[in-house]
């Protein structure tokens, strides 16, 4: 090799070095050509939709306000129980609860941006609904008429599934979903998809195709994501119920940041036949779609419901197990234990994610409840496997769609980071531990070496069974801790600090049904104590604390946490934190 080297004159040197460069500067030309003209085209996509929107909002509008406001104003302030009974009553029509939640939505969507469209379809199918009705041998389905809000990556017949990605705009889908099929068989009528972050993998809400979604508390802050849309429509009053999706943390960040309920249930319990995922091929990351709702009693209502009549969507999905309603676990008398905790030792919470949970840790203790503490073993282990496990081809699938779409300005961090090779990120990896050992972790976590995948699976297998062994030990029932590691943040900060995801993700790594529930909002004593004792060690430290400066009022939930199939136990508890909240 030395010889071969050496055997070039200086000047075949000069000239292969400028071939290189040459061939660099050219394919940069080509790269930087292509994406001009891929947004180009793009642009045009972009304005015809969001007219389209416009346009599609208006007639929502139009079809509010058929109905009278006094009557409207009436429907619109009964919560989701005093509507059901409405509807099984035949006091209030499907055509007006519909008619009710159009005018509803939009005005959540005024505020938020919430909303990608509104299902117009809903008014005929809510007619026909009452028309059924009429006939006195009618058995009314349980949920008769009760308006459903759906995260836009969710198939209905006949509307997209873009995902924020320009380039899926206007492919709809030809066939509802086993499970929104299931909704509809249960009297649920679908009226409006909601917004989402670009690829879904973001705890923010933006996107080229439809914008910004924003917080109904503070517009200068995100409503989290990837069910933002949900969390911004439901918390500004525009849906009874909607359903989310979550593969981090989508269902309960949202809730956390916008003063709603969700879960997370574990994969199982929904059909995934005919549905469609961020990334799919990802084994051991488990996703699943879920309620989010006003509060827990709505969630515990819409699930009695789904999961009574669980037996449609196994008959059509045999991966589906046919795992009914479990009363016994959600009204048990016997009392709980609980593990819980305020730090996990990766991210420290801002004081009022920690409050949250110290002040439900009393409620539940004043219900008669152990809670006794918890510690969940090597996050940092588990952020790693969770990043390696999520990103399983180093980023490939998303970035190659990225590549040829608009990309959204707010998940630029890791968007750069895909584009780097893993071997550069594995070398970089090493000084920046010596500054930055968080970031550190994060720069190793990537790889496209099987060997290393198969590791990481066999690692994610053996914490499984570390992680339930542990809770077998001290006979815990539930798990109770953040939700997150902060309050809504602005809406760049999520992309900054991912490794934010902690709290959330951990719970899809296991696999365990997972919930939030709102709690209280951040006061002014939680930012003093931000303000003098918040660590600022690192970057990410920095950016939490700024970004948490100026929360004050904003919602705080906390989570709940129980192994696969026993979300009963996990709603039983949240609804106890509710109740001794609300006193409702
Ligand atoms: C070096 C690290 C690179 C990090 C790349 C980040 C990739 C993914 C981040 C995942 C963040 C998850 C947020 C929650 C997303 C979610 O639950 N989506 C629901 C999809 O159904």
């Amino acid at each position: 090799m030395i010889k071969i080297i050496g055997s070039v004159s200086r000047s075949n040197m000069l000239f292969y070095v400028a071939l290189i460069l040459l061939g660099i500067g050219a394919y940069y030309y080509h790269f930087r050509e292509s994406r001009r003209k891929i947004i180009e085209r793009l642009e045009t996509v972009v304005q015809r939709r969001r007219d389209d929107l416009s346009k599609n909002v208006e007639e929502a509008r139009r079809i509010g306000n058929k109905l009278d406001a006094q009557r409207r104003d009436w429907i619109g302030g009964l919560d989701f129980e005093q509507l059901q009974g409405e509807l099984q009553r035949g006091h209030v029509s499907c055509a007006e609860a519909v008619r009710t939640y159009f005018y509803k939505g939009v005005l959540a969507h005024e505020k938020t941006n919430a909303v990608t469209a509104f299902i117009l379809e809903a008014e005929q199918q809510a007619e026909e609904l009452d028309e059924k009705a009429k006939s006195p041998s009618y058995v009314k389905p349980p949920m008769f008429g009760i308006p459903l809000s759906l995260k836009e990556c969710l198939k209905v017949k006949g509307y997209d599934t873009t995902r924020g990605f320009v380039q899926d705009a206007y492919k709809p889908s030809t066939e509802d979903s086993i499970q929104i099929e299931h909704y509809k068989k249960l009297g649920l009528i679908p009226f409006c998809q909601t917004n989402v972050p670009q690829s879904l993998l973001s705890y923010n809400c933006s996107n080229p195709l439809f914008g910004t979604t924003t917080n109904p508390y503070d517009k200068t802050r995100t409503c989290g994501g990837s069910s933002g849309g949900e969390g911004a429509l439901i918390g500004a009053g525009g849906s009874l119920i909607g359903i989310g999706t979550d593969v981090g943390g989508s269902v309960r960040i949202p809730c956390h940041f916008t003063g709603t309920a969700g879960l997370k249930p574990s994969k199982m319990r929904f059909a995934h036949r005919g549905g469609g995922a961020s990334v799919p091929g990802k084994p051991l990351i488990d996703a699943n779609d879920g309620p989010m709702a006003q509060d827990v009693k709505t969630n515990v209502e819409f699930l009695k419901n789904v999961w009574g009549d669980i037996d449609f969507q196994s008959d059509r999905d045999p991966y589906c197990p046919p795992v009914h309603w479990n009363e016994s676990l959600y009204s048990s008398e016997k009392k709980l234990r609980i593990g819980y905790y305020i730090d996990d030792g990766w991210f420290t919470p801002t004081p009022a994610l920690q409050r949250a949970v110290l002040e439900s840790k009393k409620h539940l203790e004043k219900a008669g409840h152990t809670v006794i503490p918890f510690y969940p073993p090597r996050l940092t282990e588990v952020i790693k496997l969770y990043f390696r496990a999520v990103c399983l081809d180093g980023g490939q699938y998303v970035l190659n769609k990225l590549l040829k779409d608009m990309i959204e300005p707010t998940i630029r961090f890791q968007t750069t980071i895909w584009m780097i090779p893993t071997w550069v990120q594995r070398a970089l990896s090493y000084p920046i531990t010596l500054v930055f050992p968080r970031l550190g972790v994060l720069m190793s976590s990537l790889t496209r070496d099987t060997f290393e995948l198969r590791e990481a699976y066999a690692d994610i297998e053996a914490y499984r069974e570390e992680f339930v062994g542990l809770m077998m030990k001290d006979n815990l029932d539930v798990i109770l801790c953040p939700a997150s590691i902060m309050p809504a943040p602005q809406h760049d900060i999520p992309s900054k600090v991912l490794c934010g995801v902690s709290y959330t993700c951990l719970y899809n790594l296991l696999d365990f049904g997972a919930g939030v529930v709102p709690v209280t909002k951040v006061n002014k004593s939680d930012e003093e104590k931000l303000i003098n004792e918040y660590p600022e060690t690192d970057k990410w430290y920095q950016i939490t604390k700024s970004a948490t400066i100026g929360a004050i009022g904003m919602p705080i939930g906390v989570q709940v946490a129980a192994p696969p199939f026993r979300e009963e136990a996990v709603l039983r508890t949240m609804r106890e934190i509710e109740l001794a909240i609300t006193g409702k």
